[in-house]
């Protein structure tokens, strides 16, 4: 629950029922003539009300240019974006209600004041009045950022990182529907990055707002968010719930041991399968190899009739990083098994 102990922002009519942020078939280009440069090319994703949806990209992949469009700050030369139901283009300081945003290298706060009357600055740019329940909740976004005992000293004695801290609370203090995080625990210790991780699903699960994260973090993407959004040489390459992107490799990857030796092992497999990583362990050889899911019964036929005797196989458990690797690996070229996830058309469910 947010100061008023209920979901945050009130909504306006137009935008009661729509998804939180729609993206549809954005393009941008830098530049003209050779040296243009295509940031986005045909870019659209939803992003469901009270989800933390993460977006993710190798650099230069078109993340920034994407937030960016979305809150307004940059016209795309096609395509359209919605916040809470409200055109972007159209209606931009409509839309801008409704989303607070901390971008990178942007951190707008005021070095004069503290970090408590910053927040209650940014609160009140928004319109929310100056109530007991509100600085209660300013103190608790004090406590995420490990500002507490900080809250009345003057932001000019703080370091980089503690401003950085002090710019996130401000941008929840606006209690906005939707928040976009950028690049949001860059410079924060361990104690704040654990913190900023509780929030933010806190901020979904209790306040029921939105948050779209973009981190080369994986270990924080995949501990707070639902969904992720892959982006590569602007276009998006996958879009899926975490466990489905790490689910889809989960099957391929198998760490093998067999009674006999490495030379056996080659000699069935190769040609066949690739083979990687042995070792050799007394009268027995580990290894890993890759295995279509459709090809898993060849790979047993053909250790058995090498005549090994397979002593232990087990998948190896993939993460959000190993996705993300193989999701992006290929260049601009879509890959392959991002087919199987790419987004379908179709409102998202609600929340
Ligand atoms: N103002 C600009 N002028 C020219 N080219 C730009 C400009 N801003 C971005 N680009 C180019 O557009 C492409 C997408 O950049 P963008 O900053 O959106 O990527 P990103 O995914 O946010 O990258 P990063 O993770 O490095 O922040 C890149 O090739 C970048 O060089």
């Amino acid at each position: 629950m947010n100061a008023n102990g209920q979901v945050p922002a009130a909504v306006d009519a137009a935008a009661t029922s729509a998804p939180a942020l729609v993206v549809r078939d954005l393009e941008k280009r830098y530049g003209r003539g050779d040296g243009a440069v295509t940031a986005l090319d045909g870019v659209s994703f939803e992003v469901a009300r009270g989800s933390v949806v993460g977006l993710l990209g190798p650099n230069g992949a078109g993340k920034t240019t994407a937030l960016k469009s979305a809150l307004g700050l940059l016209l795309p030369d096609a395509g359209t974006v919605s916040v809470m139901g409200v055109d972007v283009a159209s209606d931009p300081k409509r839309a801008y209600r409704h989303v607070g945003a901390m971008l990178e290298g942007a951190r707008n706060v005021y070095w004069r004041l503290t970090p408590r009357e910053n927040l209650r600055f940014f609160a009140s740019l928004q319109g929310l009045p100056q109530t007991e329940a509100r600085a209660a909740y300013h103190d608790q976004l004090l406590e995420t950022v490990d500002l507490a005992d900080r809250a009345g000293d003057s932001l000019n004695d703080f370091s980089q990182g503690m401003k950085q801290k002090v710019a996130l609370a401000c941008t929840l203090a606006r209690e906005t529907p939707v928040v976009f995080l950028d690049e949001p625990t860059l410079g924060l210790d361990v104690e704040a990055t654990r913190n900023l991780r509780e929030r933010v699903r806190a901020l979904a699960d209790e306040e029921g707002r939105t948050v779209v994260l973009s981190s080369h973090d994986m270990d924080v993407v995949q501990a707070v968010c639902d969904r992720v959004v892959i982006m590569n040489e602007g276009r998006v390459v996958a879009d899926d719930e975490v466990d489905s992107l790490v689910g889809l490799f989960r099957t391929r990857e198998y760490a093998v041991t067999v009674d006999g030796s490495a030379d056996t092992v080659r000699a069935a497999l190769d040609g066949a399968f690739e083979p990687t990583a042995f070792r050799e362990l007394a009268e027995r050889t580990a290894f890993e190899v890759t295995v279509p899911d459709d090809r898993f019964y060849d790979l047993t036929d053909a250790l058995r009739g090498a005549g090994l005797q397979v002593s232990s196989m087990s998948a190896v458990e993939p993460d959000l990083e190993e996705a993300f690797l193989r999701l992006t690996e290929r260049g601009g070229e879509t890959p392959r098994t991002a087919e199987r996830v790419a987004p379908t058309p179709g409102p998202e469910g609600e929340r």
